[in-house]
């Protein structure tokens, strides 16, 4: 059985960041479902380059059965971690049901870390990221921005009601945002 913490929030409030550092100091391994759309897009001979490019640029979301071969895949690649971080999944409801027939039974979901931030705030960090991601322009984090209001924000509401949700306020200084997720850790791990 796989440890899994999901991890969620608006474009640009900081998941990546602080998923690498629980990967560093804690023995969670960060998969990243973006990153890992972004490697299959550029995987020579996939079959899904252009579905995959076409999704990123309009901040829509990839059919389950491809994000969830890649996060299943990646998981088995490193079977003796602690546990995962998924970073940036399940982002709508196709995504929780495909996600639910694939890994049920086979994955201990710990809970939800929700990072918290202003929109407003999300954005400009995009802008500002330097990584030369074709989705950090204003005309792709505006629908970015819906598709979270109007499909991922619901997803959390849903782990909210069955009380998984531990939710950060990640609109401050990094070390801020880590000591309080690593207190979440901490007592998720000594239930
Ligand atoms: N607490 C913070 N304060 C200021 N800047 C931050 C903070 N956290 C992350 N950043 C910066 O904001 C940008 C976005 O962060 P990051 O890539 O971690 O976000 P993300 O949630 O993974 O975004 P996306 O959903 O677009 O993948 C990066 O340039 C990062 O360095
Ligand atoms: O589960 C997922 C995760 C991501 N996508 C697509 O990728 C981009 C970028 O995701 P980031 O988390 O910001 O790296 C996202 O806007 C989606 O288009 C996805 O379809 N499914
Ligand atoms: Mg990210």
């Amino acid at each position: 059985m796989y440890n899994v913490v999901f991890v969620l929030g608006p474009p640009g409030s900081g998941k990546g960041t602080i998923c690498a550092q629980i990967q560093e100091n804690l023995g969670y391994v960060h998969l990243s479902a973006g990153d890992l759309l972004r490697a299959e897009r550029e995987r020579v001979g996939s079959q899904f380059g252009a579905l995959i490019e076409n999704h990123i640029k309009n901040g829509s979301i990839v059919p389950v059965e491809i994000t969830c071969s890649l996060l299943e895949n990646a998981m088995i690649a490193s079977k003796d971690a602690n546990g995962f971080l998924i970073d940036g999944f399940p982002r709508n409801e196709d995504n929780l049901s495909g996600w639910n027939k694939q890994m049920g039974g086979k994955v201990n979901e710990q809970f939800v870390l929700f990072l918290s931030c202003p929109v407003d705030v999300c954005i400009d960090r995009c802008l500002h990221r330097g990584q030369g991601r074709t989705d950090d322009n204003v005309d792709s984090l505006k629908k970015r921005v819906e598709t979270y209001n109007h499909s991922t924000f619901p997803i959390i509401e849903h782990f909210g009601k069955l009380g998984m949700v531990r939710e950060v306020n990640s609109e401050r200084p990094v070390a801020e945002v880590y000591n309080d997720v690593v207190e979440v850790f901490t007592a998720a791990n000594q239930k």
